[in-house]
């Protein structure tokens, strides 16, 4: 059968691209179907993406779901000691994050199960790369290791939660998060030294490795150095080792994942659109003792792309920063000017929100102070500021670059005066940050009723509506105003800079330079 393949979209002219790939380096397609025991995924719900996933019931009772993760379930089936390599080409359903609708993704991937050493390791990052570079465009693959990561953290803290905090902020490129992790955990700061120098530590790995080799000497992981090293080994003397990044904030979840992981980012795409890396510890927790190593293709985030833009086209050299209206705005814009990225028409008395100088390289937008996270999540502006409640209530998937050191604030509950918890009841909680508020009292134990308001939280309990609130304490004033006090403070809050993943990639000169700028005026203040 001859197929005239202008018929084709480009993402199936893609999938048998990538198949083809697969296929000449001896892997073995894999089908399966599209239903899974719920079970398999409630037993390794930290391993999904999210933890909603869509389930019903079968003729029998038993409870199904829709194939949230293709890797799983190949798992699962893989229950003798032979080496597999195996590649798939998969629809999973999930539910949309920040909405309640459910999403059919494509993706593709390969798994290799068995006697996985380091050149199966390097094969895979190899096929990572030129599956990349399939896609097209302008592309980088980002490799990390966790086992590295983890001894850096373990310098710091035997405490397991507290190191997947520490985890979490190289994840985010947050080294300020880190220092205070430490002071509020008792830590000498110093303890954490080698953990901040991963998060630094970024960039080709010729450049890198030399470096990365002294820290793992100090931190007793040579072995990790050595696997990292062998399988970045595959690039030696190729066109793609110019594509390739160390970079330790490419994290997975560290009870599944070990040694090298890795994240694939296109130019214009704003969240990554390849991920894998070897995941022994997952088959440890399944009773398997065989090693894993593998990635998939997310072949839904590619909607966008097709051939005229999946070339290799000079990433858009001006920035994009959101700015939050409101009380932070002016004092962001000032600090930006002073940063060197001025852009005099701001400051013209009228109703426009876009404002650009191409000169300087910075167009910026207003935006909702609680908006300006899913800008920059979503890639619609590179950088932006917002305040930590926002970043703590959305969990948004950017960097946390730096704490800007104003707009602070607390997160506290607080009650009228003489209030006492009377815990033979439901606790009755308005608030703006629902997240927060769930949280706080989920880590108490304490169950609660909460009641979603949009302002004027502070009247809620005097008319009864409910008996606390969690809300933003200032100066104290309105609660002062009107008969509240703080019970219990949350967390202190800031303005922090946050970046685009993807963008940090391709603008991250710009990103840094300006990064280095306000924190040079921070230091000032
Ligand atoms: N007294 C305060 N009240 C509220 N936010 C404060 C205060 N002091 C500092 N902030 C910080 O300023 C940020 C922006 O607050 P602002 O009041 O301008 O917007 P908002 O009214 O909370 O946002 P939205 O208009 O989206 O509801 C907050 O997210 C918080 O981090
Ligand atoms: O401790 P203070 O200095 O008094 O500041 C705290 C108040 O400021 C914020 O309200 P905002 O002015 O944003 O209005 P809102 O009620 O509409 O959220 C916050 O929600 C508190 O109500």
């Amino acid at each position: 059968m001859n197929i005239n393949d202008s018929v084709l979209s480009y993402a199936e002219r893609l999938n048998f691209s990538l198949r083809e790939l697969y296929s000449q380096n001896g892997y073995q397609p894999y089908r399966m179907s599209k239903f899974e025991d719920y079970d398999l995924y409630s037993r390794n719900m930290d391993f999904l993406v999210s933890d909603r996933v869509i389930t019903f019931t079968d003729l029998s009772g038993k409870l199904k779901a829709l194939k949230p993760d293709v890797t799983l379930s190949i798992i699962k089936n893989h229950t003798d000691d032979a080496t597999r390599k195996l590649y798939y080409n998969e629809n999973v359903y999930r539910v949309s994050k920040g909405a309640d609708g459910y999403k059919e993704i494509m993706q593709a991937g390969v798994e290799c199960i068995g006697d996985v050493d380091n050149a199966l390791v390097g094969e895979s990052l190899m096929l990572a790369a030129k599956s990349l570079e399939l896609i097209g465009g302008n592309f980088v693959l980002d490799v990390s290791d966790l086992d590295i990561l983890n001894a850096a953290a373990e310098q710091v803290t035997d405490s397991k939660p507290l190191q997947d905090e520490l985890v979490k902020c190289v994840s985010e490129k947050n080294a300020h998060g880190i220092l205070s992790l430490c002071e509020n955990n008792g830590i000498d700061p110093a303890a954490a030294d080698s953990l901040i120098a991963l998060l630094t530590m970024c960039g080709a790995p010729d450049r890198v490795l030399p470096k990365l080799s002294d820290l793992c000497e100090s931190l007793d992981c040579r072995d990790a150095y050595e696997e990292l090293s062998e399988a970045l080994s595959v690039f030696q003397d190729t066109p793609l080792l110019s594509r390739i990044q160390i970079d330790f904030s490419v994290v997975g979840d560290r009870s599944y994942y070990n040694g090298v992981i890795f994240k694939g980012f296109l130019s214009g795409v704003p969240d990554s659109v390849l991920s894998g890396g070897r995941y022994d510890k997952l088959l440890r927790r399944m009773k398997r003792s065989a090693k894993a190593v593998g990635f998939a293709v997310y072949l839904d985030k590619l909607e966008r792309v097709d051939e005229t833009t999946a070339v290799d086209v000079p990433v858009d050299s001006m920035l994009n920063v959101a700015l939050p209206k409101g009380r932070l705005g002016e004092k962001v814009y000032a600090m930006f000017e002073a940063a060197g990225f001025p852009c005099p028409s701001i400051k013209e008395n009228n109703r426009k929100l876009i404002f650009e100088n191409p000169e300087a390289g910075v167009r910026y937008f207003w935006v909702k102070p609680s908006d300006v996270a899913i800008y920059v999540e979503r890639g619609a502006a590179d950088i932006g500021v917002a305040g930590k409640d926002i970043l703590l209530e959305y969990e948004p998937e950017v960097y946390e670059l730096l704490d800007l050191g104003f707009g602070k604030c607390r997160m506290a509950v607080a009650a009228p005066k003489g209030f006492e918890d009377d815990r033979r009841r439901t606790l009755r909680v308005a608030t703006k940050f629902s997240k927060i508020a769930a949280d706080h009292y989920a880590q108490k134990g304490r169950d609660i009723d909460i009641v979603h308001l949009n302002g004027s939280i502070e009247i809620a309990p005097i008319l009864g509506l409910t008996d606390v609130i969690v809300d933003i304490v200032e100066t104290g004033t309105t609660l002062r105003e009107n008969n509240l006090e703080v019970v219990k403070n949350i967390v202190p809050i800031s303005a922090r800079l946050i970046a685009n993943k993807s963008s940090y990639k391709f603008k991250g000169d710009n990103i840094t330079k300006i990064a280095h700028e306000l924190k040079t005026q921070i230091e000032v203040m």
